[in-house]
């Protein structure tokens, strides 16, 4: 495909993402801050981009754009070909899981069941698959507060799933996790997005993290954030474990480049 298509029709199909002239400022006056752009940015279906950077550099407000949850100042923003509205069109997950402490696993999953229109009889089978997706077998019966931080996060990311949106939006979802969990729910979201051909928008700090998840990383330079490298990742998406992918060479040269390329846009 000439990388022209890129910008055209094949960011306007289910779960593309577009961004033309985007800039975005909070506040007014001399309290305006411009958090992000301008940049142009086109996420074709299918695709695992990673948004490295520096903290404050505008990656969580790309993010809120792109789930409309904010509106640009500048430019427009489009996915699967037309304005974003919150909560329709993408599936998201925090820093923090944000759950209702309360319920249950699966009455957690299942709230995002109903939200999504799922007819209640298919909600056992719906929330049995999204469980062994996300490697919650075994424990849908506990309340949130009897799971650990990681488990969590992991029924965060179920939750994200059960609409089936096209579209799966993190933003620096296992910031808090000890460095094992981490890895474990890395691998996870590695594989789900694999399986299921989403497009996946994720925000991280660190290079490893996007160079082992992302199929492009993007670097913003500093506040305000533009595109400074935009670089695809030709690792095997399947096949090699994930033990061989971060043992490789090739792995250890592209989190070189990035963590290079991050460092270079801090400064
Ligand atoms: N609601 C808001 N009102 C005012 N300023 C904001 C708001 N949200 C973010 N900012 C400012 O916009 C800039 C970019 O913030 P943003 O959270 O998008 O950056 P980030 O790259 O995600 O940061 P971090 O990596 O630390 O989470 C920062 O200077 C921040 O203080």
């Amino acid at each position: 495909m000439a990388s022209s298509d890129l910008s055209g029709p094949a960011a306007e199909r289910p779960g593309g993402v577009r961004l033309t002239g985007v800039s975005h400022r909070y506040g007014r006056g001399e309290d305006a801050v411009t958090a992000v752009g301008p940049l142009d940015l086109t996420v074709p279906p299918g695709e695992f981009l990673v948004l490295v950077g520096a903290s404050g550099c505008g990656k969580s407000t790309l993010l809120r754009l792109i789930a409309g949850f904010e509106r640009p100042t500048h430019g427009t923003v489009e996915v699967s070909g037309t304005a974003p509205r919150p909560g329709q069109g993408a599936g998201v997950v925090f820093q923090q899981p944000r759950l209702f402490p309360w319920r249950t696993v699966e009455g957690n999953i299942d709230v995002a069941l109903r939200y999504a229109g799922v007819p209640r009889q298919e909600w056992p089978e719906r929330r049995a698959a999204l469980l062994e997706r996300v490697g919650l077998q075994g424990v849908g019966k506990r309340r949130i507060w009897e799971v650990s931080g990681g488990q969590q996060q992991r029924v965060a990311i179920a939750r994200a799933l059960a609409a089936e949106n096209p579209l799966f939006l993190l933003d620096e979802p296992f910031a808090a996790l000890d460095a094992l969990t981490r890895e474990s729910l890395q691998e996870d979201v590695r594989r789900v997005t694999a399986q299921t051909g989403r497009t996946a928008v994720f925000v991280t700090h660190s290079a490893d993290e996007a160079v082992f998840l992302g199929s492009r990383v993007v670097v913003l330079s500093k506040r305000p954030g533009r595109v400074v490298l935009d670089l695809p990742i030709p690792l095997p998406r399947t096949g090699a474990s994930p033990e061989e992918l971060r043992a490789s060479a090739d792995f250890a040269a592209l989190r070189a480049r990035v963590t290079q390329e991050v460092k270079a846009a801090a400064a």
